[in-house]
């Protein structure tokens, strides 16, 4: 921690919040708002200027952008020596490796970063990363509201690699699928081997199911995040934790109990 981010005991904890005026990011200012525990001290969108956010001496940042900006906007954090917790997708191994990189340097700033935030989606996957030894099939549908920017989501992303790690240390081979001919797209994405289909409608929020088959049986994962207010318990226990936490986290797993 530097000088200028030391906590007082009892004084509450001052948050920066980037994509502010996003579908989030909105969520998460009233959040951070309403807690007793934080201080909402800058909230920063697009045009607007980051040195709102060192300047207010926010000790953490929270990141809801756009899978475009995020590395720099993380990089800034490094540089500022402001902690961040990260619900924005598009992380590659490759990215989190550049993000680790950064942070090497800096061993009083750290960072959270989560595909997704929601309690009920973090244990849906760590439920079909257990269920992925004992089926030989898996196909992940993800759904969302039509205005979200990447497909397949980042949890779906997540979960399929969770998913084919765990098939990979059973010794499962490939998920059987004699398909022939198709038409582009039909069968989905493959992620690590993993078909990952996804569905944009009016209506949705954030949607998940995980389809597990064998022989005579299937079981089916499902989550639904039916208001973002869904994941703000998630985010505020980022918040709240992340500069317990030196270097980089990934998902939320480690920060609950
Ligand atoms: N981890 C999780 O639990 C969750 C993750 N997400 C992810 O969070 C991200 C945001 O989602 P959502 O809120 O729906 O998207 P929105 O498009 O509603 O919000 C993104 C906001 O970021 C703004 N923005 C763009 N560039 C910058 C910049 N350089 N600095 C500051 N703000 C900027 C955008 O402005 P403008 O519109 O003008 O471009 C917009 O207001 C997505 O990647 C989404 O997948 C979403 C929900 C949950
Ligand atoms: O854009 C969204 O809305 C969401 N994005 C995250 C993702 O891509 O997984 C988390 C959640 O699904 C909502």
């Amino acid at each position: 921690m530097t000088d200028t981010q030391e906590r007082n005991p009892g004084e509450p904890l001052r948050v920066g919040v980037l994509g502010a005026r996003g579908r989030m990011g909105i969520e998460v200012c009233k959040a951070v708002d309403a807690a007793d525990d934080l201080e909402l001290v800058a909230a920063v969108d697009q045009g607007d200027d980051l040195s709102a956010v060192s300047g207010a001496g926010a000790q953490v940042v929270v990141d809801f952008t756009t899978p475009d900006v995020v590395m720099d906007n993380l990089r800034w954090c490094v540089e500022q020596g402001i902690s961040a917790v990260v619900g924005t997708t598009g992380f590659t191994e490759q990215r989190l490796e550049q993000v680790r990189g950064w942070l090497a340097g800096k061993p009083d700033v750290s960072m959270v970063i989560a595909p997704n935030f929601g309690i009920g989606a973090v244990l849906m996957m760590q439920f079909a990363a257990r269920a992925a030894r004992y089926f030989e099939s898996v196909e992940i549908i993800e759904q969302h509201h039509p205005r979200k920017l990447d497909a397949p989501s980042g949890t779906a992303t997540h979960t399929a690699r969770q998913i084919a790690q765990a098939r990979a240390e059973a010794g499962l081979g490939p998920v059987p699928d004699a398909t022939r001919d198709e038409v582009p797209g039909a069968r989905g994405a493959d992620i690590d081997g993993v078909r990952v289909h996804a569905v944009r409608a009016t209506g949705l929020v954030a949607h998940q199911e995980v389809l597990f088959g064998t022989t005579g049986e299937t079981l089916t994962i499902r989550h639904d995040s039916y208001d973002r207010v869904s994941f703000m318990p998630g985010v505020l226990l980022a918040v709240r934790a992340v500069r317990n936490h030196p270097g980089l986290t990934v998902g939320l797993d480690a920060l609950l109990d």
